[in-house]
């Protein structure tokens, strides 16, 4: 689509001259001589870019200025000044106008200011489109205590350039939060490069971190940069570390010392800016005592530690998560937002999540292509994610068939700790955390009931 401009000057001579070559030049350019038929004018023509001079007979420039900004603040002002009036054209920018012109102009210049403009303008929109998709598709959602510690802990980390090492089971958003911190660091310009470790096979590691010199290796063809190099001025954020080699650990250790990379096969190496964050599944205070991480490292990259609870540890997350992913795969579906009947919710919020927050929004895609109605019942549920409910069922059947109201009780508490104590894998202290009780008494209870 053509850019529109409109010009404004009560020197017919400059109005048609400047009408012709911008049409020429592939506008839609069209004239009036006052401010006050350009205010008529504004809304039905809307214009890009308004070339408004600044002596006019009516109401002046300045005047028909304030009179657009006020209407569109985001359109293109260009005034034109002869020489005695420089000095009003001046302030006219610092009254919302983009530029000025000076007359007579070269009509070069005229071209390269509107030129400038609307670069700058689709620049200043790719910008906040860009700002948009990252609010929307990086957004992290959650409503639990655990979440919102989460979210304080990542505006606290942020604007330093500590180095952040997140532990957490698979899916709970580990790379998520990596970005978080990241676009809302100082380096928020910069790249926001992810390697996953364990993905890469052992031999190429170095090559891909490091970057290589041509014929450094068999099928090294071509001198290739590095992840560390790409990320610099930026984030390298470091996936599932566990799986680095000692070897290849030694040498990031060195960067992390140094902030210099050598690429396989070279003889010098060169600096790099890089805050690394990194990510693990694996509990690497652990390896560390079994020797299979350093422990050098490991106090090098855990400089603020971030740990991310699993999702059954955070269950108020659920629906909260449930709704947000609804939405987003019925509009790219382009269908009505389905939603959950209550009973399906709570069978989710029981469900014990082993692919955490990844496996809740590929069971949520599912759903909005699979169930047939706008209502996702239990029964629109996968087998595996109505097991609870029968195991519930049981815990409600227990009591049911018992003759004293102690009876009932301790069999509906027996089962109860069961459950609980399964869900988090026989850890009693996370347990007795889930039930809100406390660890002694949990184990007292554990004890009475002879439960493993
Ligand atoms: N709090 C959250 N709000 C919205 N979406 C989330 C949230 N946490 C995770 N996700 C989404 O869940 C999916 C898995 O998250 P992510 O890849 O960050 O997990 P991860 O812990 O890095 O996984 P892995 O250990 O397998 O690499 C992504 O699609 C992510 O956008």
């Amino acid at each position: 689509m053509k850019s529109k401009i409109l010009i404004v000057d009560d020197e017919s001579s400059i109005c048609d001259v400047l009408s012709d070559i911008l049409n020429d030049e592939g506008y839609e350019a069209r004239a009036v001589s006052s401010g006050e038929e350009a205010l008529e004018v504004f809304n039905s023509f809307r214009p890009d870019v308004i070339l408004l001079d600044v002596w006019l007979g009516g109401i002046d420039g300045i005047t028909t200025l304030q009179k657009i900004k006020e209407q569109d603040s985001l359109v293109g002002v260009i005034m034109m000044s002869g020489h005695g009036t420089i000095h009003t054209a001046v302030k006219a920018t610092r009254e919302g106008a983009y530029d000025f012109i000076e007359k007579p102009f070269a009509m070069d210049k005229v071209l390269i200011v509107i030129n400038n403009y609307l670069e700058w303008r689709q620049t200043k929109q790719e910008n906040q489109s860009l700002k948009e998709t990252f609010t929307h598709r990086y957004r992290m959602i959650g409503k639990s205590s655990a979440s919102r510690k989460l979210g304080e802990l990542i505006d606290r980390a942020a604007p330093s350039n500590g180095r952040v090492l997140i532990e957490g089971e698979n899916g709970t958003g580990k790379e998520l939060i990596a970005r978080n911190i990241h676009f809302a660091s100082r380096r928020s310009t910069g790249p926001f490069i992810a390697v996953n470790c364990a993905a890469i096979p052992e031999e190429l590691i170095e090559s891909e971190l490091f970057g290589h010199e041509k014929g450094a290796f068999t099928g090294a063809a071509q001198k290739r940069q590095g992840k560390f190099a790409l990320a610099s001025g930026g984030t390298l954020f470091l996936d599932e570390i566990a799986d680095m080699s000692l070897a290849t650990q030694a040498k990031v250790l060195r960067i992390t010392e140094d902030q210099l990379v050598t690429p396989v096969g070279a003889t010098s190496s060169f600096a790099v800016d890089v805050r690394i964050i990194s990510a693990s599944n694996k509990n690497l205070a652990e390896l560390v005592q079994q020797g299979t991480f350093r422990e050098d490292l490991y106090y090098r990259l855990n400089v603020i530690p971030v740990y991310v609870p699993p999702l059954r540890e955070r269950s108020s997350d659920i629906p909260v998560l449930l709704q947000h992913f609804l939405k987003s795969f019925c509009a790219d579906e382009g269908m009505p937002v389905k939603s959950f009947t209550q009973e399906a919710e709570e069978q989710l919020m029981l469900h014990h999540w082993p692919g955490n927050i990844r496996e809740l929004k590929n069971l949520v895609e599912r759903l909005v292509i699979m169930a047939p109605g706008d209502i996702i019942d239990v029964e629109d549920l996968p087998g595996e994610y109505r097991r609870v409910g029968e195991a519930s069922g049981d815990i409600a059947g227990s009591h049911v068939i018992a003759d004293s109201l102690r009876q009932a009780r301790e069999a509906f508490e027996r089962s109860f700790i069961e459950a609980k104590l399964d869900r988090c894998g026989g850890n009693v202290t996370k347990a007795a955390e889930l039930m809100g009780i406390d660890r002694v008494h949990l184990h007292k209870k554990i004890k009475h009931y002879g439960l493993k």
